[in-house]
């Protein structure tokens, strides 16, 4: 018998991340959040609000200084390093602003390369389905220098789609490439996300790639400050245009 997959893939449980020195930085205070499958959300804020930070702590890459990340059914919490590296690999997709492609190796090579370094041997089928789906079946053999921007970021998103991962962190997926360009790579996440049932959890200063995503959240100071079921580009932009207001208002005479 199989034991049901958990709704949420991501959870974090009153999640906190200081950052010591003399004056230390509290990044993320008391996070609860809940990322379901097979859903997209886009997660905003001004800089320094802490996204980086929850991306961070919620893909395993850096360890909260208190509370729970959940992976499916797994505790990151009491994780060895080694374990936490497997499970990146295993488990999560990424995909970067800058690609952080391989330059040396080819397309095809660079798409291969998680699963070559878990020792897996992907299902050719899916594989197939995967370049098919984001249309680089003619480039195969070019290297990352010979693709547009928007083509490197194809390949990046194919990388992260091939070994099945349960949830695929983006951090400005869209943030150097073009108006339209980025519309395609946004489209294409959407349709990862619709028709292979991924889930995404993106990082983005840009209203028009959060209105992509299901869900919008809005951190400020370490925290969400605002949780959004598929608002639109302009109560998006309106709502990060009046937390950017309060945050330049002095202390005292903030509301709430
Ligand atoms: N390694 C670190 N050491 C000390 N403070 C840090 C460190 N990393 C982040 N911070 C601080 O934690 C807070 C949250 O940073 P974070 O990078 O998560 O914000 P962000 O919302 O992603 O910002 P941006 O949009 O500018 O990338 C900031 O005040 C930042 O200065």
């Amino acid at each position: 018998m199989s034991v049901p997959l958990p709704a949420d893939v991501v959870r974090l449980e009153r999640v906190s991340k200081t950052y010591g020195g003399d004056q230390p930085v509290t990044a993320l205070a008391e996070v609860d959040v809940r990322f379901a499958r097979g859903t997209m959300t886009a997660v905003m804020g001004p800089s320094g609000s802490g996204k980086s930070t929850l991306l961070h702590c919620a893909a395993g890459l850096d360890r909260p200084t208190s509370g729970r990340v959940m992976i499916g059914s797994t505790d990151l919490s009491s994780m060895s390093e080694k374990r936490l590296t497997e499970l990146r690999r295993d488990r999560i997709g990424f995909i970067f602003q800058a690609f952080n492609l391989v330059g040396a190796l080819t397309v095809e090579q660079n798409i291969l390369l998680p699963a070559r370094l878990s020792g897996r041997r992907p299902d050719p089928a899916w594989v197939a389905e995967v370049i098919e789906r984001v249309g680089l079946g003619p480039r195969l053999g070019h290297r990352p220098t010979q693709l547009s921007g928007g083509q490197q970021q194809r390949v990046a998103i194919a990388r992260a789609l091939v070994t099945r991962p349960e949830v695929i962190f983006c951090d400005e997926p869209t943030g150097a490439l073009d108006t339209q360009t980025a519309a395609e790579v946004l489209g294409l996440l959407r349709s990862v996300v619709d028709q292979a049932g991924q889930t995404v959890i993106m990082v983005t200063h840009d209203p028009v790639a959060a209105s992509y995503a299901n869900r919008v959240m809005v951190l400020a100071d370490g925290r969400i400050v605002r949780d959004m079921p598929q608002p639109g580009v302009q109560r998006i932009a309106e709502q990060l245009a009046m937390l950017d207001r309060r945050q330049r208002q002095p202390i005292t005479s903030r509301e709430g």
